[in-house]
């Protein structure tokens, strides 16, 4: 198939060099020159504005976005918007809140172009192995594209399926990133239990080694922990903050509205964000409550 690739970043460069190797032609765009000689290095071709872009593709055309969520997301769906026709399809991939994808699928339903969301997870080492996807849209749309998905995902027929109309795509990845953030929590816990427990003088790298096979916690996170512990085992220079870029807290949202019970992805949103308070007012007042009540000590700054 014909494909318009728009965002060369880590994700859009990484998928555009699997779609060439796969035989597609893939044309893409992205404001920065060197993130354009990448690609064309690696045989795709490329445009330096929107409209080249749009005019070097066969209509119908495929756009896929893989854009940062949110103003970017939408600023260049309205960009896109005048330059295409009725009977395109524009797929977004990134990481969109599913409620801000069906608003842009309504806008584009008026112009009769196809909205698609792909929710996609692989990161990095998707060129290598496969991005598993999750989609949403209409289904002679999916149908369409499948060649397309067939190329990206790990194999022909797994790790990529529709699971419904436009907006559950970016609905099932962003609950797959809030149990992301579960399982990370109760690694990271598990493994600082066993670290803190000096007398054994445990080796967190060879614990790793030894549950990555056979045991029933192995996982692929698991892997990608225990390699950094290989190659950083008191993780030296890496600050304790951990960002998030949205998902969790919209899972945790998501999850009240719909009256769900979910503590364990709740508390490892709030660990997350207490990561980042270095120096917390809250736990101070509470050590000033407790010498008020009780006239307990306080520790010293
Ligand atoms: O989608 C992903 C993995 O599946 C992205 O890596 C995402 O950025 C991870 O979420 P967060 O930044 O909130 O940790």
């Amino acid at each position: 198939m014909e494909l318009g690739m728009i965002g060369l970043g880590r994700m859009g460069a990484n998928m555009a060099q699997r779609l060439v190797r796969g035989g597609h032609r893939v044309v893409g765009f992205d404001p920065k020159p060197e993130a354009r000689k990448a690609i064309e290095d690696n045989g795709a071709e490329s445009a330096a504005t929107l409209d080249a872009l749009v005019a070097k593709l066969k209509a119908p055309r495929t756009l896929w976005m893989m854009v940062p969520a949110g103003a970017i997301t939408d600023d260049t769906v309205n960009a896109l918007l005048p330059l295409l026709s009725a009977g395109d399809t524009l797929i977004d991939g990134g990481n969109s809140n599913y409620k801000d994808t069906l608003r842009r699928a309504a806008t584009c339903a008026g112009k009769n172009i196809q909205y698609v969301d792909c929710g996609t997870s692989g990161g990095i080492w998707g060129l290598a192995e496969g991005y598993s996807m999750m989609i949403g849209g209409d289904a002679a749309a999916v149908e369409h594209l499948r060649p397309i998905f067939e190329t990206l995902a790990p194999g022909k027929d797994t790790g990529w399926g529709r699971v419904g109309p436009v907006g559950s795509g970016h609905f099932t990845k962003m609950v797959h990133n809030g149990i992301e953030y579960g399982l990370m929590q109760a690694y990271a816990e598990g493994f600082s239990i066993l670290g803190h427990k000096q007398e054994f003088a445990l080796d967190l790298h060879q614990i790793a080694e030894i549950w990555r096979t056979g045991s029933v916690v192995r996982s692929w996170l698991l892997d990608l922990t225990s390699d950094a512990l290989g190659k950083n085992p008191k993780l030296d220079g890496i600050a304790p903050w951990v960002a998030d870029s949205g998902e969790g807290r919209w899972t945790v949202a998501e999850a009240i509205d719909l009256d769900v019970p979910a503590p364990v992805i709740t508390a490892s949103l709030i660990e997350r964000l207490r990561s980042r308070d270095t120096d917390s007012f809250a736990d101070k007042l509470l050590a000033a409550m407790r010498n008020e009540f009780g006239g307990h000590a306080i520790k010293k700054e």
